[in-house]
């Protein structure tokens, strides 16, 4: 290749900076969980610092060969259409519920622990770095070393951050191994058995399940929103790129819609029934209530007999994949529809009368003193009148993955919920939905995953790079760190 006639050798900012530069004029509605704004001028003055560092750093790579970091760049915290990486809970639970999802479900192929622990910190740092509009390594897609690939894969390099959260969690299997199918136990690869939390139960069999191997379980869990598309898989793309070697994907799922709203200040979507689904879901203005709920609290270790601790402040993560009979829905008169869900169409109202939002009235009767919200209907027993005062925060996605052979859809809800104890606030709510709830006659779950998921990573404590971007180390924190302590 001539060095001098290739545009590659002159290099120009660009794409070199990440995707900061290509940030949106006006910071997106995300009232939560984010950093101060900057305005697009700041963020492109920022993005030109970058760029100018990672070019410096790029001829000096170009000229001795070797990766050089880039130099000199004022530190970057978070800009338009961001949420901040870090915190004390991590983002993508109460982070106002994205557009899009991308979630990805994988094995450790390792079997050294300090292997593993290397995979978590390369992922803390290049979810660090996606979140807020960077690119996955320091170069970016169209620098750095020559005869390398390209530390960035690239397909989000024209696009905003799109609002991207990266949330991790920890299965099961990555504490005590899968057991045989004989029920011989599983192996402890990692040395965690030891802290195995007490709610990372094996899920019971439930009536309505049938569920496919290939689409459940797993040892690790990255779950990525964004509004844009490309950016969630660019995100899981690149994350199990950095994992060649230490893990392979199990599992993904794509969802295009949300069915949730986590803040008072988003509209309610519609699920594949056509129905409102996330009115009466726990917002992240109800901190009471995410404490009660959501949030594993301090006192949850003590009742284990393993140590917990390393979740405190974290949740659990229940994801299962409903596949909802469609055609056989669209024949179901309005009638039937409503009284399974117990909910009016067009509204959203309880059947019992009001508006979108009024407590529904479960004792309320109709034309021969029937209840209103018939009793084998969906919000009758999802409601915690049902359910021993139960809550959870949901934050599913709708689904089309194709037909099957004989023409249906294979369509339906990427269930996910983040609770702080499946034995209490999902376990006896799907086993009396799968028995009573007239809506089952429609569903089939075919996919499920538990997930203990870990705390953020604190505020501040991210090792920043001589461009003050984060960068990797090899002593530097890391999402659920106080598990291997
Ligand atoms: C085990 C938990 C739940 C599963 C699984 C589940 C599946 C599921 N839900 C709908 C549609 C709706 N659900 C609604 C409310 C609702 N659902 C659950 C739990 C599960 N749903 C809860 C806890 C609630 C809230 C109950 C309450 O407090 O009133 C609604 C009504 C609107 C709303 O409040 O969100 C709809 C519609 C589908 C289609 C589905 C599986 C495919
Ligand atoms: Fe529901």
């Amino acid at each position: 290749m001539s060095a001098p006639t290739d545009p590659h050798d002159d290099p120009t900012p660009g794409l070199a900076a990440g995707r900061a530069a290509d940030a949106p004029d006006v910071a997106t509605s995300a009232p939560t969980g984010r950093g101060p704004a900057m305005s697009r001028r700041a963020l492109l003055g920022l993005g030109g610092g970058i760029a100018a560092g990672v070019a410096a750093g790029f001829g000096l790579a170009r000229a001795t060969g070797v990766a050089e970091p880039a130099t000199a760049a004022a530190p970057v915290s978070s800009g338009p259409g961001t949420y901040a990486f870090t915190g004390t809970h991590q983002a993508g639970i109460v982070t106002p519920a994205q557009d899009r999802l991308y979630l990805a479900a994988f094995d450790v192929t390792t079997t050294s622990r300090d292997e593993l622990v290397a995979l978590l910190r390369r992922w803390t740092t290049i979810a660090a770095r996606l979140t807020q509009g960077l690119s996955a390594g320091p170069y970016g897609p169209a620098s750095g070393p020559y005869d390398a690939p390209p530390d960035d894969t690239g397909e989000a390099a024209d696009v905003p951050p799109a609002g991207l959260t990266i949330t991790f969690g920890f299965g099961r299997s990555l504490f005590v191994g899968t057991p045989g199918p004989d029920g011989s136990p599983g192996t402890d690869r990692f040395g965690l058995a030891g802290k195995l939390p007490g709610g990372l139960v094996e899920l019971p069999h439930f009536a309505v399940d049938n569920l496919e191997p290939a689409r459940s379980d797993g040892d690790l869990v990255v779950q990525a929103c964004a509004d844009d598309p490309q950016v969630a898989v660019h995100a899981i793309r690149n994350l199990s790129r950095a994992a060649f070697g230490a893990a392979t994907i199990r599992w993904t799922q794509l969802g295009y819609g949300r069915t949730s709203s986590t803040s008072t200040s988003q509209r309610t979507p519609r699920n594949l029934f056509g129905f409102k689904d996330g009115t009466a879901n726990v917002k992240a203005e109800e901190t009471d209530a995410l404490d009660e709920h959501v949030w594993v609290p301090a006192g949850a270790a003590a009742q284990d007999t393993t140590d917990s601790t390393w979740l405190t402040g974290g949740s659990y993560l229940v994801a299962r994949r409903i596949r909802m009979r469609i055609e056989t829905w669209d024949r179901t008169s309005l009638r039937e529809q409503e009284g399974l869900v117990g909910r009016t169409k067009g509204e959203g109202a309880p059947l019992s009368g009001g508006q979108e939002h009024t407590e529904p009235d479960f004792a309320r009767t109709g034309r021969g003193g029937a209840p209103l919200i018939p009793v084998d209907s969906h919000v009758r027993l999802a409601h915690p009148d049902q359910n021993a005062g139960v809550r959870m925060l949901r934050r599913g996605y709708n689904f089309t993955d194709g037909n099957d052979s004989l023409g249906r859809l294979d369509a339906g809800l990427f269930f996910l919920a983040f609770v702080r104890d499946p034995r209490t606030h999902y376990i006896p709510m799907q086993t009396q939905l799968s028995s009573q709830d007239g809506l089952m006659e429609y569903l089939e779950h075919t996919g499920s995953g538990l997930f203990a998921v870990p705390p953020g990573v604190p505020d501040g404590s991210l090792p920043l790079g001589a461009d003050g971007t984060p960068a990797a180390t090899d002593d530097g924190p890391f999402v659920g760190e106080a598990l291997f302590a």
